[in-house]
């Protein structure tokens, strides 16, 4: 795999006409994420598009619900043949178990994902807001590996916890990182970061970099530039 081929850009707009710019825009993206906003929007009528332009997908809904409803959320969205699809790890044990039998039964399956904790989430909310009483990355640690007991394919994760991530779970556990930033860019929302060439060096097997690109006033030039530093 080529070194770009390893970013993904989420698609992170409010309605497919927006979508379908940002992706001509961006001609040498390979690899989409459709999250949220774009999805109860425009429907799977994205998915359709990028389908057509031959572009892969990250449906990243971060289903977090009951076991049943989980199990029919991934029946739904297993249909539309996207490479990955989220999950918040912390929706439990039953609920990541449904979410595997679901896949199970498919004939083409996407990569399950477990978000481990929101790369917006720093120790200080994890510990007062959240309430959680454990360091964070020690609950970062137990996520993923609660997802990976119970069948998961990989994690969501920030590339600070990337590497201790890839140590225990070990090579065939996918490592998705969000909260890349290049040294140039605002973290934004974004608590827990590191640069894309940082992330790639601590074990990420894909990086999802958006608003330094997209916000950007020459997104193509910042995507080259992004891409340049990550093959140096
Ligand atoms: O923990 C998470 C999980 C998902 N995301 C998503 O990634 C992108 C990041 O975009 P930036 O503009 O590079 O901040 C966005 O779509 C989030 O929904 C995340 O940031 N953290």
């Amino acid at each position: 795999m080529l070194p770009q081929e390893r970013i993904i850009v989420p698609l992170d707009v409010p309605d497919l006409e927006s979508a379908i710019a940002q992706v001509e825009t961006l001609p040498d993206v390979t690899f989409w994420k459709v999250g949220l906003e774009l999805f109860v929007s425009a429907g799977p009528a994205i998915l359709d598009y990028l389908k057509q332009h031959n572009k892969r997908i990250f449906l990243d809904l971060k289903f977090h619900d009951i076991p049943n409803t989980v199990a029919g959320a991934c029946r739904a969205a297993i249909k539309y043949n996207v490479d990955f699809l989220t999950i918040h790890a912390s929706a439990g044990k039953e609920a990541l178990q449904a979410a595997v039998e679901t896949k199970q039964a498919s004939t083409a399956p996407p990569k399950l994902l477990a978000v481990t904790l929101l790369t917006s989430i720093n120790d200080r909310s994890l510990a007062f807001d959240l309430q959680v009483p454990i360091e964070l990355p020690e609950y970062i640690l137990k996520m993923a590996m609660l997802a990976q007991e119970n069948g998961i394919d990989g994690a969501v994760c920030s590339p600070q916890e990337v590497a201790k991530l890839r140590e225990v779970c070990g090579d065939n556990f996918w490592l998705i990182c969000p909260g890349v930033r290049p040294e140039f860019a605002d973290n934004g929302d974004q608590k827990r970061v590191m640069t894309p060439k940082q992330a790639l060096n601590a074990g990420a097997d894909y990086l999802v970099i958006g608003r330094p690109i997209t916000q950007s006033e020459t997104p193509q030039l910042i995507w080259q530039k992004i891409c340049q530093e990550i093959m140096e």
